[in-house]
C-alpha cells in the first residue's frame, strides 16, 4: 500500500453546523491538520466531535465557512465529485458497522467499492489487484487467517480490526475514527489502539479519532484537540496536556468514568 501520492491535510475556515432543530454543532472552527498526523478529539457528550468527523467526508454539511481536504472544498451536495472525495476519506465506527452475513474478505472489499466497476462487485469478480488489496490490508492488522470466516463469528476486537482492515482497502488519505474503541473491553481498547497508532506510523495516513477517555486520549495522541459546545477549546501536544486543560475542555472535574484504567485518576 503506497501512500506517497497521498497527502491527508485538512483545513476548516470559519466553520459553522447549526442543525435544522437549531443545535450548535460546531462554531467558528478554524483548525489545519497536516498530512500524516495523528488527532485525537475530547470533548464532553455533544461536544461536537462527530459533527467535526462527519464534516469532513460531507456527512455534515456546512452552515456557513468551509472545510477542504488537500486543498479542495468537500462538496456541500450528494455527487459524483463528493463520492471522488469519501474514496479518500476511510472511516472506522464504535460499532465496526460490518455486514456479519459476510466473509471477512468480503468486508473489507467493501472499502474496494468505489475503485472498481459496480458490475464486477455484484458478480463478485473482484481484480486480482483488488484481493491483494484487501488481503494486505488484513496482514496490517495480522487478521489474514481469518479471511473466510463470517464476521459474526468474530470477537468484538477482531471485528474493529477488519473495520480498520476496510478503511485501508480504500488506500485512503484520511483515516476517520469515530470512538473506535467504545464497545470494546480495556485489553483490546489499547490494541486496537496502538494497531492505529503503528498504522497511522508506517503509512502516513492522517488519523483523526473521537475518544471518550482522557488518559487514552493523553497515551496515544500526538495532538489533542479540545470541543465543547462545538467549540475548539484546546489544542496541543498530548505530551504537555494538563489535567486542569481537561477540566476546562469538560468543563467539570474527571470522574472514574472518563478514564479507561482508573488508577490514573488523582
Ligand atoms: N442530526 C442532528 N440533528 C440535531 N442535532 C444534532 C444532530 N446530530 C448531532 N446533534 C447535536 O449536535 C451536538 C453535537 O453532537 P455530536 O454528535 O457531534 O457530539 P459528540 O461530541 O460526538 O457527542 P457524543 O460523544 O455523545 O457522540 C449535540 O448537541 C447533538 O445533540
Amino acid at each position: 500500500m503506497d501512500n506517497n501520492s497521498n497527502q491527508g491535510s485538512i483545513r476548516f475556515s470559519d466553520a459553522n453546523i447549526v442543525y435544522p432543530n437549531g443545535t450548535v454543532g460546531m462554531k467558528d472552527l478554524n483548525l489545519e491538520i497536516k498530512p500524516g498526523e495523528f488527532v485525537v478529539i475530547v470533548g464532553s457528550s455533544g461536544a461536537g466531535k462527530s459533527t467535526l468527523l462527519r464534516a469532513i467526508n460531507g456527512l455534515n454539511k456546512m452552515t456557513s465557512g468551509t472545510v477542504e481536504v488537500d486543498g479542495e472544498a468537500v462538496p456541500q451536495k450528494d455527487g459524483r465529485e463528493l463520492r471522488l472525495l469519501r474514496k479518500r476519506v476511510g472511516m472506522i465506527f464504535q460499532d465496526f458497522r460490518l455486514v456479519k452475513r459476510l466473509t471477512v474478505m468480503s468486508n473489507v472489499l467493501i472499502g474496494r467499492l468505489a475503485h472498481v466497476p459496480g458490475w464486477r462487485a455484484m458478480l463478485n469478480l473482484w481484480p486480482a489487484h483488488d484481493k491483494e488489496v484487501a488481503m494486505k490490508a488484513l496482514e496490517r492488522v495480522s487478521i489474514t487467517e481469518k479471511a473466510w470466516v463470517k464476521a459474526s463469528q468474530l470477537s468484538g476486537g477482531q471485528q474493529q480490526r477488519v473495520g480498520i482492515a476496510r478503511a485501508l482497502a480504500q488506500e485512503p488519505a484520511i483515516i476517520l475514527a469515530d470512538e473506535p474503541v467504545a464497545s470494546l473491553d480495556p485489553v483490546t481498547t489499547h490494541q486496537i489502539m496502538q494497531d492505529l497508532v503503528r498504522i497511522n506510523r508506517e503509512l502516513g495516513i492522517t488519523t483523526l479519532v473521537n475518544l471518550h477517555f482522557l488518559d487514552l486520549a493523553r497515551k496515544y495522541g500526538q495532538r489533542i484537540i479540545g470541543l465543547r459546545f462545538g467549540e475548539l477549546v484546546y489544542d496541543g501536544s498530548a505530551k504537555t496536556v494538563t489535567d486542569e486543560d481537561f477540566r476546562d475542555i469538560y468543563g467539570r472535574d474527571f470522574t472514574e468514568d472518563d478514564v479507561l484504567d482508573e488508577d490514573v485518576v488523582g
